[in-house]
C-alpha cells in the first residue's frame, strides 16, 4: 500500500509550528485544537509514530457483547452505506465510545492493504493511540468531524482521509462513532452529509429495539415528513411518559437534551392523551393526525401505535378466501407452486458481457441485503433481470412479487402494498387482503416504475424499509417482513430528486446498488435472443431466412426485447410454418413506417395476449391467455385505438403517453382498466 512515510519531518515541523504559534486556518480549529491535545494532553509527538494499539480478541468479546445491539443496529446501515459510495478504496468502520472498531465494511483488498495501519477491528483509534484521526477525533469532540490526508497527526496516516459522525443512544449519550476511511479525499461535505443520515438511521433503530415494548410516537410539523428520517420519533409507555426520543423530536419540540422530555407526560407535550392518539392514528389507517405543542400552539401531525412486541401473528389477517385473503400454511404451499410453475420466460439469455457481468454483481449484493435499482429502456428486460436475481439467491424459496406502480390507480397502491384488514374501507373485501409486502415476506419485492409511487406513499415504503415491519391499513398490528428489494426505473431518479418529485432519503435507500441494463441494439447476444425468442414464440419450428436474420439484427429496436417478442411472434404467425422472410416483417423496416400487422390468427380478436393483472403479478404459475371480459361498444372502440396507437409505436407506452399528452401514469391506468396487458406477451 502506498501510504508513505515520505515527507514527514516536513509533517511534524508544520504540526508544532501551528500548535506552537497559534491558529493560521480558524477554519481548521477542530484540528489545531486536536493537534494541542496529542501534544499537551496525550504527550505524543509527530516525530514518533506508534504502533496500531490491538485489543487481543478474549478482551473484545466483551465489547462486542456489551455493542452487540448498536453493532446489530448499523451492520445493514453500514453496509448499505458502503454500496452507495462505490469506492472499493473505502471502508465503512464503527467504534465504541473508547475508539475500539468493532465492526467494519470493506472490499477484502483494501481491508488487507489498511491492516498494518491498525485499519481492523480489535484496532483503538482514540486520540491517545492515534493522534488525530476521524475516529479518535470526532469521539473528543463529540461532533461530526473530516480529517483529510495533512491533518492526521501521525504522517503514516496522511495518506487517507476519514470522515466520522457521532452515533447517539436513545439517552442521549455517544454510543458509537461512524466512520469512512478512503484513501480519497474527494467530496467529504456530501460524505458527512450520508454519514450523518446513516447515524440517524441506526440510532432511530436503536430507540425501536431498546423500546420494543413501548409506544412508538412519530411526529412532525409536515405531514408528509412523518414516517421518514426527518421524523420525531419518541418511545412512550402506557400511561403515555416519555421514555426516550430521537434527536429530530427534541429539536422540533425546542429541548436541548433528553433530561427535558424524559417522564414528560403525552398530555404536556401534545395537548392530547395517548389513548386519543392511538385511536384517532388507527381510524386513520395511520395517516398523520393532528395534534398540537402546548405552550407554543405548533401544530404537528402524529402518528401513534401500540408496542412492536404486541404484534399479532401473522395469522391474523390471513383468511384463506377466494377473495386474495391467503393464509401463512396456502402462501408457503404457494410458494412452492410458484417455484415449480415459474419458468425463465422462453429463450431467456443474459449472456451480454455487461449483462452477465451485472447479474453477478446483483447476486452478489443482494445476499447481503443490499437493494438493488434497475435502470432501462422500457422493454430491456428490468422485471426478467430481477427475476433472475431472485431465482439465484438465497430468498429463491420464497415468492417474487412484482409490483408495477405506474399501472396500479393510485387509490389502489396503498392498500395493493400494505394489504387491508376486512372492512377498513368503502369496498375492501370482507375477508381482508395480504398487501403484496406481506407476500414477499422470505422473498422478493420487485417495485417496478417506481419514479410513479405517489410522494405520500414513497414516505410510507421508506417506513417499511427502515423498520422492516408492515402495518396493514385499519390495523394497529405490525408484522416483521424480510424481503430482498429490487426496483427498476426507465427514468433518472436523482432528476426526479432534483425537481421534488421523488424523496431524496428512498433514493439513497433503493439504490444501494444501481445497474444499467443495456438495451437490445447494444446487446451482443443478440443473435441468440432472437433465436431462443423465435423457439418459443413460434413453438420450435420458427425458421429465419438470412435476411430476415439481418434486418433483425441491424433494427435499432427502440421497444427493446418487448417489440422483437411481439414482431418474432406476428412474423411466426404469417410465415405460418415456413421460413421466416423479409415479407413477414413488413413495415418495420421502413424509416417511420405503419405498424407491424398483427395476424389475428395468433392472438385474441382484438390484440395481443389479455392477462388479467393479478395473474401476472405474483409470480404464480404461468398464466393461461383469459378471455377478454366483456367491454361496453364505447370500451371496446377505445380499447381497438389504444392497441392500435400501441403498435405505431412498437408498444412504447411513453410514446402513446406522448402522442395523447397525458401521463403515463393515466395511460396504464386505462390500459388496465381496457384488459390490455403491458408487461409481458
Ligand atoms: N433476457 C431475456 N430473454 C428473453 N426474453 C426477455 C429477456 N428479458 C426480457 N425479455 C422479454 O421482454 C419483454 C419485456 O421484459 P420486461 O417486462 O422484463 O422488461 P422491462 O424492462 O421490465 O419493461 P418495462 O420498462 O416496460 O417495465 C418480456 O416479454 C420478456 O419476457
Amino acid at each position: 500500500m502506498t501510504l508513505v512515510l515520505q515527507g514527514h519531518d516536513r509533517h511534524a515541523d508544520r504540526i508544532l509550528d501551528v500548535v506552537r504559534n497559534g491558529l493560521q486556518d480558524p477554519g481548521n480549529e477542530v484540528v489545531t485544537r486536536s493537534w494541542m491535545r496529542c501534544l499537551n494532553e496525550y504527550q505524543l509527538h509527530p516525530e514518533h509514530p506508534r504502533e496500531p494499539a490491538i485489543i487481543s480478541s478474549a478482551a473484545m468479546q466483551s465489547r462486542f457483547e456489551r455493542q452487540a445491539d448498536v453493532i446489530e443496529c448499523a451492520r445493514y446501515e453500514m453496509t448499505t452505506l458502503y454500496q452507495q459510495l462505490g469506492d472499493a478504496e473505502s471502508a465503512v468502520v464503527l467504534t465504541d465510545t473508547d475508539g475500539a472498531i468493532v465492526h467494519m465494511v470493506s472490499s477484502p483488498e483494501f481491508a488487507a492493504e489498511s491492516a498494518p495501519l491498525g485499519l481492523r477491528v480489535g484496532a483503538v483509534w482514540s486520540e491517545r493511540e492515534a493522534g488525530t484521526n476521524g475516529m479518535g477525533t470526532c469521539l473528543a469532540s463529540a461532533s461530526p468531524v473530516s480529517i483529510r490526508r495533512e491533518d492526521h497527526f501521525f504522517s503514516q496516516f496522511t495518506g487517507l482521509t476519514c470522515s466520522a459522525v457521532p452515533v447517539f443512544d436513545p439517552s442521549g449519550e455517544i454510543a458509537a462513532v461512524l466512520d469512512v476511511t478512503s484513501r480519497s479525499s474527494l467530496m467529504q461535505q456530501h460524505l458527512l452529509v450520508l454519514l450523518g443520515m446513516t447515524a440517524r438511521m441506526i440510532e432511530n433503530r436503536l430507540i425501536d429495539r431498546r423500546f420494543s415494548n413501548a409506544h412508538p410516537l412519530h411526529f412532525h410539523s409536515r405531514p408528509e415528513f412523518v414516517y421518514t428520517l426527518h421524523e420525531g420519533k419518541l418511545a412512550v409507555d402506557g400511561d403515555g411518559r416519555v421514555l426516550a426520543a430521537n434527536r429530530s423530536a427534541l429539536f422540533q419540540l425546542g429541548l436541548q437534551s433528553m433530561d427535558e422530555v424524559r417522564s414528560r407526560r403525552i398530555e404536556d407535550l401534545f395537548q392530547t392523551s395517548l389513548e386519543d392518539m392511538l385511536q384517532r392514528s388507527s381510524s386513520s389507517s395511520f395517516h398523520p393526525v393532528v395534534t398540537y405543542r402546548t405552550n407554543a400552539a405548533l401544530r404537528f401531525f402524529a402518528v401513534a401505535r401500540r408496542p412492536a412486541s404486541d404484534a399479532a401473528p401473522l395469522r391474523a389477517l390471513s383468511t384463506p378466501a377466494a377473495g386474495g385473503g391467503v393464509s401463512a400454511s396456502s402462501l408457503a404451499g404457494r410458494s412452492a407452486a410458484a417455484r415449480a410453475a415459474r419458468p425463465a420466460p422462453a429463450g431467456a439469455t443474459f449472456k451480454d458481457v455487461r449483462l452477465a457481468a451485472h447479474l453477478e454483481t446483483a447476486r452478489r449484493v443482494i445476499t447481503r441485503q443490499t437493494p438493488v435499482l434497475l435502470r432501462g429502456e422500457t422493454g430491456s428486460g428490468k422485471e426478467v433481470f430481477a427475476r433472475a436475481v431472485h431465482d439465484g439467491s438465497p430468498h429463491a424459496h420464497g415468492n417474487f412479487v412484482a409490483v408495477n406502480c405506474a399501472s396500479l390507480p393510485e387509490t389502489l397502491i396503498e392498500s395493493e402494498l400494505f394489504g387491508y384488514r376486512a372492512g377498513a374501507f368503502t369496498g375492501a373485501q370482507r375477508t381482508g387482503r395480504r398487501g403484496k409486502i406481506l407476500q414477499a415476506d422470505g422473498g422478493t419485492l420487485f417495485l417496478d416504475e417506481i419514479a410513479d409511487m405517489p410522494l405520500e406513499l414513497q414516505a410510507r415504503l421508506l417506513r417499511v424499509l427502515d423498520e422492516r415491519q408492515v402495518t396493514p391499513l385499519g390495523t394497529e398490528e405490525t408484522h416483521p417482513v424480510d424481503f430482498q428489494l429490487i426496483s427498476a426505473s426507465h427514468g433518472h431518479l436523482p432528476d426526479l430528486v432534483r425537481e421534488g418529485r421523488f424523496r431524496e432519503d428512498l433514493y439513497y435507500r433503493l439504490a444501494g446498488i444501481e445497474l444499467t441494463l443495456p438495451p437490445l441494439r447494444e446487446r451482443s447476444d443478440k443473435r441468440e435472443l432472437i433465436h431462443g425468442l423465435l423457439a418459443s414464440e413460434s413453438g420450435g419450428d420458427g425458421v429465419l431466412s438470412p435476411e430476415a436474420e439481418r434486418l433483425l439484427l441491424e433494427y435499432a429496436w427502440p421497444g427493446n426485447i418487448r417489440q422483437l417478442r411481439h414482431v418474432l411472434r406476428s412474423a411466426a404467425a404469417l410465415a405460418d410454418g415456413k421460413p421466416i422472410g423479409r415479407e413477414h416483417l413488413p413495415s418495420l423496416f421502413a424509416d417511420g413506417g405503419p405498424a407491424v400487422p398483427r395476424p389475428q390468427a395468433a392472438l385474441p380478436p382484438a390484440g395481443p395476449a389479455v392477462l388479467p393483472a393479478e395473474a401476472v403479478a405474483d409470480g404464480g404459475e404461468a398464466p393461461e391467455p383469459a378471455p377478454l371480459p366483456k367491454l361496453n361498444p364505447i370500451q371496446a372502440n377505445e380499447r381497438q385505438v389504444l392497441l392500435q396507437m400501441l403498435e405505431q409505436h412498437r408498444w412504447n407506452v411513453s410514446n402513446v403517453a406522448k402522442a395523447l399528452d397525458v401521463s403515463r401514469n393515466t395511460l396504464y391506468r386505462k390500459l388496465h382498466k381496457l384488459h390490455i396487458e403491458i408487461s409481458h406477451p
